[in-house]
Parts: C-alpha cells; sequence; structure tokens
C-alpha cells in the first residue's frame, strides 16, 4: 500500500459517500496505517485550494515583515498559545538547540456561549493585514471539520460509537500553525535543525502543502522515509494522546524536519500543521478495549489539559 510519497493514500470521499461497503474500505486502510506507520495522506480531504493558496499568501506576507513588526506580535505570559513565536524558541523534546523556524498560532474561535472560551487567550489580530485573522479563522474551521471526518472513521476502527469523540473536540483546544523555516544563510548553532525529531502532542495533525521537501517519518525497520509534498494531499498523523487513549495500538510516529541539501540552503519552506486537541477535561485514560493481557495498560490515567502542561513545559514553550 505504499506510495510515491512514502506513506499509504486514502481518499476521505470514500468514508463520506453513503456507500457501506466504501465507507468500510476507507475505516480499514485508515485503521491499518495508523496500528502501522501512523501516517497517512488523504485526498478529498474537503479543503478548499483556494483557501489553503489565500491562507499561505496570507502567512508568507506576514512572515516576511520586519522582525520589529512581527515582535509585536509575541504576546508574553501565554506560552505561545495565540500570535507570534520567533525564530529558535522551539525545541524538541531533550534538545537544547532550538528549531530553525518561527510561527503563528491560531486557537480555537468559540462561537457559541460555552464558558470553556474563557480558558482560551484571545486570537491576535495583525493589524498590517486586515485578511489575515479571517483567513486563518476559516482555515482553522476547515481542518476542524475535515479532523471530526477522520476521527468518526478512527472511532469505528475502535468498535466506539461514530460520535465518540464529537463532544470531546467540540470548542476543544486545537492549534492552526503557520511555519516559516527561513533560508538558511550564517553560522547555524551546532545540531539546528528545521524541526528535530519529535511526537506530536495533540490527538491527530493535519499537515497541508509543505512548500518544500524535508519532512520525513521514522518507520518500523528505524529508517527515515520521506514524505513529499504531493499536490492535492493532506498529511494526517497519530499523535500522542491518541496513542495514549488506545494504550498503543495507534501509532504516534516519530518525525522530523531536515534542512534542505547545499544548493536549497537559499530557500524557505513553508507549512501549515492543525494540530487537533479535545477540550482539556478529556479523559485520556487508555479504552478499557485496548487493554488485555498481551498488552498491558502503558500510561496513568491523566486529562488532556493536564498531559498538555507536561509537554509544553517540555519543549520550551512553558518555563
Ligand atoms: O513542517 C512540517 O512539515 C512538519 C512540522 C511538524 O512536524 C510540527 O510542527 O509538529
Ligand atoms: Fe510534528
Amino acid at each position: 500500500m505504499s506510495n510515491p510519497q512514502g506513506i499509504p493514500s486514502v481518499d476521505l470521499s470514500e468514508f463520506l459517500s453513503g456507500d457501506e461497503k466504501q465507507q468500510q474500505n476507507f475505516i480499514n486502510k485508515l485503521g491499518s496505517a495508523y496500528e502501522d506507520i501512523g501516517f497517512v495522506a488523504v485526498k478529498n480531504h474537503g479543503i478548499s485550494q483556494d483557501l489553503i493558496d489565500h491562507l499561505y499568501a496570507q502567512m508568507k506576507e506576514f512572515f516576511g515583515q520586519d522582525e520589529k513588526v512581527k515582535n509585536k506580535y509575541n504576546i508574553p505570559g501565554i506560552g505561545g498559545q495565540r500570535g507570534y513565536t520567533p525564530f529558535g524558541t522551539e525545541h524538541a523534546k531533550g534538545k537544547t538547540a532550538g528549531d530553525l523556524k518561527e510561527f503563528w498560532h491560531f486557537g480555537q474561535f468559540v462561537e457559541d456561549n460555552d464558558p470553556i472560551g474563557e480558558q482560551y487567550p484571545e486570537n491576535v489580530n495583525v493589524e498590517e493585514q486586515p485578511e489575515f485573522l479571517k483567513v486563518g479563522r476559516q482555515a482553522y474551521k476547515a481542518f476542524e471539520d475535515a479532523g471530526r471526518h477522520l476521527l468518526r472513521a478512527i472511532a469505528l476502527h475502535l468498535g466506539l460509537e461514530e460520535t465518540y469523540f464529537n463532544e470531546h473536540i467540540h470548542n476543544g483546544n486545537s492549534i492552526l500553525r503557520p511555519i516559516h523555516y527561513p533560508p538558511i544563510t550564517g553560522e547555524i548553532e551546532e545540531g539546528a535543525v528545521r524541526a528535530g525529531e519529535h511526537e506530536d502532542i495533540n490527538l491527530i495533525t493535519l499537515l497541508v502543502g509543505a512548500s518544500a521537501d524535508g519532512l520525513q517519518v521514522l518507520n518500523k525497520q528505524n529508517e527515515w522515509v520521506s514524505v513529499t509534498a504531493i499536490q492535492d494531499h493532506i498529511v494526517v498523523n497519530v499523535g500522542d494522546m491518541l496513542q495514549r487513549l488506545t494504550n498503543n495500538k495507534l501509532k504516534s510516529t516519530t518525525h522530523r524536519v531536515i534542512n534542505p541539501s547545499k544548493e536549497n540552503l537559499g530557500t524557505s519552506r513553508y507549512s501549515v500543521p492543525f494540530f487537533l486537541h479535545p477540550r482539556s477535561e478529556m479523559r485520556l485514560d487508555c479504552l478499557a478495549s485496548c487493554i488485555d493481557a498481551d498488552h498491558p495498560k502503558a500510561y496513568e490515567d491523566i486529562t488532556a489539559g493536564e498531559y498538555l502542561m507536561q509537554r509544553l513545559r517540555e519543549i520550551g514553550l512553558i518555563k
């Protein structure tokens, strides 16, 4: 089932077709990929190319602004949860060299009167770019919709109610992160890479249109497999919260973004992951159906909120 892009490919329109056989086929392919390499490429994901192009245009414009302008949007005291995080701030768990990237965070836009809104910092408006927040919000909602469909298929694969995740992700703590990896021109710190090897913290990550190669995934044979940017697909992987909930049945696979070859050092790379998080009160206790004599319970009980705080400390976003 391996494809040129290095990971299996699935077609979300099969799941949404209303045809039971196609739906089951999609669930089986997604489920077995997630039990194996933890990554798939998804086509017919429902996020329009126009919206993606618009988002990319806005993020390129933003990252192209002077440091002074960008730093106005680096908001102290919120652990980088919203607004701008400068180059070199975040590092992979256990590493000291900062990643060679700068990024922006959009968070949840609570549109009903859900009191959870009080837990979340406000999204940040870029005064120089009147379209920025608007397109961020549209993209956030589109990614969230695609993620909700995928979690329905995952729930069915796990033998849960199809709607199991819905209440947990309604107004959840997801993050949309436009990233810029700048050209590598001068000296860089020993061991510094665009994104050091890591696993994502959240339930699933949806990654759109990385503008250049560089993403690599560690397969079961301990080999780095390159995931090339492919037209019309988004990459969707399992994060640590889903791995934990499923007692390691679904795999949160290590990945990284390597530095470009010599001839491409002078080029930027852009990408946009959507880290799909549940509400902080969701329990991540291992599902009873994923525990048996061969698979003893591997993790302590914890809520998503407690787990997130632990992890943000480890990557330097919260001191
Ligand atoms: O930029 C990419 O292609 C992947 C980024 C990533 O893995 C992350 O931000 O967690
Ligand atoms: Fe990642």
